[in-house]
């Protein structure tokens, strides 16, 4: 039996209606649309596979149709019905994306093994779409936790921007979200079934980040042997998510001003300019005034990105979000684990609302990973915390302590956290245990 949703789009009543029924006998689930203002709004609700449109609709050209429904929703395959004897329009309609063409009328018995086929297809694109998904761990806003007001008002300007074509800034200390929100943003919009594809401006060298970005014709320069598409090209009709971006050299600053001003550009090599239609969303955990000050960053291509800026709040400028996010890490990162820990005990949980979140989430996140990992019970506990947890910074006025007080404090802390266990204390110091001991003996500490 097969499986899948067909649409058919055809304002012959008798001949729609006629499929229909053809297809529901083949176990397909069907829907129904007379034109293509109809067809919009079912692929908007529904998840269609393959799509059967006639060539001649009232409001629109189902040549067309194929090109548009193919830039919006690119797993689903669509089969165009041909008027007998329009060969032309059948090959434009494979030109443009379509999976082939019937003529009406004449190839019946052609019609279930090539929509057999072409929903295989589809199913397979789907699937794969769905896995990627998975993998890549893909936000919606639904997805980004928080209740502080901080963070519900980053929120709600980031899903009124989404629905524009509108240029974002977003600006957060590291491991804020920052990328999250360019996630979300992107799935949020009408470009949600195209590519997102984020770049780490500071991951590449400039020559490297150049071809990258920009791609390069064969021959352009040496080790380049073939065409390269670059990540412009690969963000077409999506969104290009640049994180870093006040990483990017100067030079490059100049040339995607450039792009973002005319939404053309030209690979490395290459005399002849592509035209590309993306959303950019860029990213820095700097202060983008200060980095212009100091030459770092354009002041022009700040003004063009900066049209909409965000703040991400800190993790200590939200300290109420801690236990909700660490249920929520929690959760998840339990059952990855294969461990069974249904909570926290309040010394973990008062440590972590004392602990100063300088890798915000993205620290939090690796700390209860850690925890779970180390913990047999049903419960996180303190003592499954990293070390600079146990150990609050020495009391009193800074000037009245010796480098070597210090020194002893420290020595004993470590001692005290590894129960006393001088191998373990000298791993964690960093230095050989008779170093430890010697120290010991000096500092006169009691273990
Ligand atoms: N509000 C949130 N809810 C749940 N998880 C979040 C949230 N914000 C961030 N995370 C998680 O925190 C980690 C860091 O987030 P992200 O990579 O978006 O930060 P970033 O600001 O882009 O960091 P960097 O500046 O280092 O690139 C990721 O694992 C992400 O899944």
């Amino acid at each position: 039996m097969s499986t899948g949703q067909i649409l058919i789009i055809d304002d012959e009543d008798q001949l729609r209606k006629l499929l229909a029924r053809l297809l529901g006998r083949e176990g397909y689930a069907v829907l129904e649309a007379k034109d293509a203002k109809a067809a919009w709004k079912l692929l908007e609700k529904e998840e269609v596979q393959v799509v059967l449109s006639d060539v001649k609709l009232p409001d629109a050209n189902g040549v067309e149709l194929t090109q548009a429904i193919k830039a919006r929703y690119p797993e689903i395959e669509i089969i165009v019905l041909t008027a007998y004897g329009n060969i032309a329009d059948g090959v434009q309609a494979i030109k443009n994306g379509a999976f082939d063409y019937i003529t009406k009328g004449d190839d019946n018995s052609r019609m279930l093994p090539l929509t057999s086929k072409a929903m295989d297809k589809a199913l397979l694109q789907f699937r794969i779409r769905s896995l990627e998904n998975r993998i890549s761990g893909k936000y919606d806003f639904d997805n980004i936790i928080g209740q502080s007001p901080e963070i519900r008002n980053a929120i709600a300007l980031a899903r009124k921007v989404a629905a524009t074509d509108v240029t974002v800034l977003l600006l957060g200390e590291t491991g804020s979200g920052k990328e999250v929100f360019a996630q979300a943003i992107h799935r949020a919009s009408a470009r949600k079934m195209q590519p997102f594809v984020a770049v780490n401006c500071s991951a590449f060298g400039k020559e490297l980040l150049e071809s990258e970005l920009f791609g390069h014709k064969a021959g352009a320069f040496t080790g380049a042997l073939k065409d390269k598409k670059g990540f412009l090209e690969e963000a077409h009709n999506g969104t290009l998510f640049l994180d870093e971006i006040g990483e990017m050299p100067i030079e490059l600053q100049a040339k995607l001003l450039r792009v973002l001003e005319t939404q053309e550009f030209y690979k490395v090599g290459d005399a002849k300019p592509l035209q590309v239609n993306i959303r950019i969303i860029a990213a820095t955990n700097r202060t983008p005034e200060r980095e212009i000050e100091s030459g770092h960053f354009r002041a022009d291509l700040y003004y063009r990105l900066s049209a909409f800026q965000i703040q991400l709040p800190s993790l200590n400028e939200r300290r109420k979000d801690i236990p909700l996010l660490a249920e929520y890490f929690l959760r998840q990162l339990a059952p990855k684990n294969n461990k069974r820990i249904n909570g926290m005990s309040p010394a973990f949980a008062k440590a972590l609302q004392a602990h100063n979140w300088r890798g915000n989430i993205r620290e939090l996140r690796n700390v209860i990973e850690r925890a779970v990992i180390l913990t047999n019970t049903a419960e996180l506990d303190a003592d499954a915390l990293p070390i600079e947890f146990h150990m609050a910074a020495p009391a009193g006025e800074p000037s009245s302590l010796s480098l070597a007080e210090v020194e002893k404090q420290h020595i004993a802390r470590v001692l005290q956290y590894a129960k006393g266990n001088k191998t373990k204390a000298a791993e964690m110091l960093q230095i050989g245990l008779t170093t430890l001991y010697n120290k010991i003996k000096e500092y006169n500490i009691t273990v």
